[in-house]
């Protein structure tokens, strides 16, 4: 556990407050394989959290179980306070949770502004049926919904390539655009599933600026898988270590890379 128990301003200014999420005594597994093994740590309000281990330690597990779409077979995940019930992943979603994923999830054929619409879906409320019945309320919410939209396009400045099929876009501004499309949801809590993977060493620090940018400007809780060290130690406040589904650190950068079971299973081995 790292020494930070009460809320706290960090050395840069950003304001960490309370437990905002606790994954307590989680285990999962999938058939004989135990991807999580009995494991606890804590995500708190306006905090960047990063989860690191080598391949098949179960990080993407740990995502799949916060964002609700695997539920552990032990173990609770509790929530600003209350224990989660089991729920489907857009019910969890509609708790202000959204995501990134490892390989890109957008639709190739759909224009950039088109995909980051779909982020707004968890915040429509007229819905079809609605939107024929009651004309004025539905347009009043579509133009609502453009509006933030219009604003995350402007933030993440991807104004160029707006209309723009996804398919065509280089990779890095793909990984941007799935960045969009989560930020439009609102979230409380953004997870990223290796936001970095992929990526040239401009592209990294773009992703870099935009995620400090996301977590300082909207408040936004932030939970990232990434391989990357350098990025991993330069934008967390916390870290968290697995390996073979077990939690073998937890802390700030510093008492991470000073805890020998890690820089032995992790950090002292080459790794992509
Ligand atoms: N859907 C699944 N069915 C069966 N086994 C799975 C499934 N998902 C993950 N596993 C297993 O659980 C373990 C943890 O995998 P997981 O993908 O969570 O690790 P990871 O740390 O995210 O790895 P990587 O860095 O390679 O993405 C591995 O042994 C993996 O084979």
């Amino acid at each position: 556990m790292s020494a930070q128990a009460e809320e706290y301003v960090t050395e840069d200014g950003r304001k960490i407050g309370g437990v905002m999420m606790e994954m307590k005594n989680i285990t999962l597994r999938f058939g004989g394989v135990v991807a999580i093994k009995d494991i606890s740590f804590d995500i708190r309000e306006g905090e960047i959290r990063a989860i690191i281990g080598p391949n098949g330690a179960g990080k993407s597990s740990m995502l799949n179980v916060i964002s609700g779409f695997y539920n552990p077979q032990e173990g609770d995940v509790i929530f600003r306070g209350k224990k989660r019930p089991q729920m489907r992943p857009y019910k969890v979603a509609q708790q202000g949770i959204a995501r990134t994923f490892q390989n890109i999830a957008l639709f190739e054929g759909m224009s950039v502004l088109d995909n980051v619409m779909t982020g707004r879906l968890t915040h429509m409320k007229t819905g079809m049926f609605g939107q024929a019945m009651w004309w004025g309320k539905a347009q009043d919410e579509e133009v609502y919904n453009r509006e933030k939209v219009e604003e995350i396009i402007d933030f993440l400045e991807i104004q160029a390539i707006r209309k723009t099929p996804v398919g065509r876009l280089p990779y890095g501004l793909k990984k941007r655009v799935e960045l969009a499309r989560a930020l439009a949801a609102e979230p409380k809590l953004l997870l990223l599933d290796e936001p970095m993977a992929g990526m040239n060493v401009e592209e990294k620090e773009d992703m870099s600026r935009f995620i400090l940018d996301v977590n300082d400007e909207f408040g936004t809780t932030i939970a990232l898988i990434e391989h990357d060290m350098g990025v991993v130690m330069d934008l967390s406040d916390r870290v968290v270590v697995m390996d073979y589904g077990k939690k073998i650190g937890d802390g700030t950068p510093d008492e991470v890379r000073s805890n020998q079971e890690v820089i032995d299973a992790y950090l002292g081995v080459a790794h992509d």
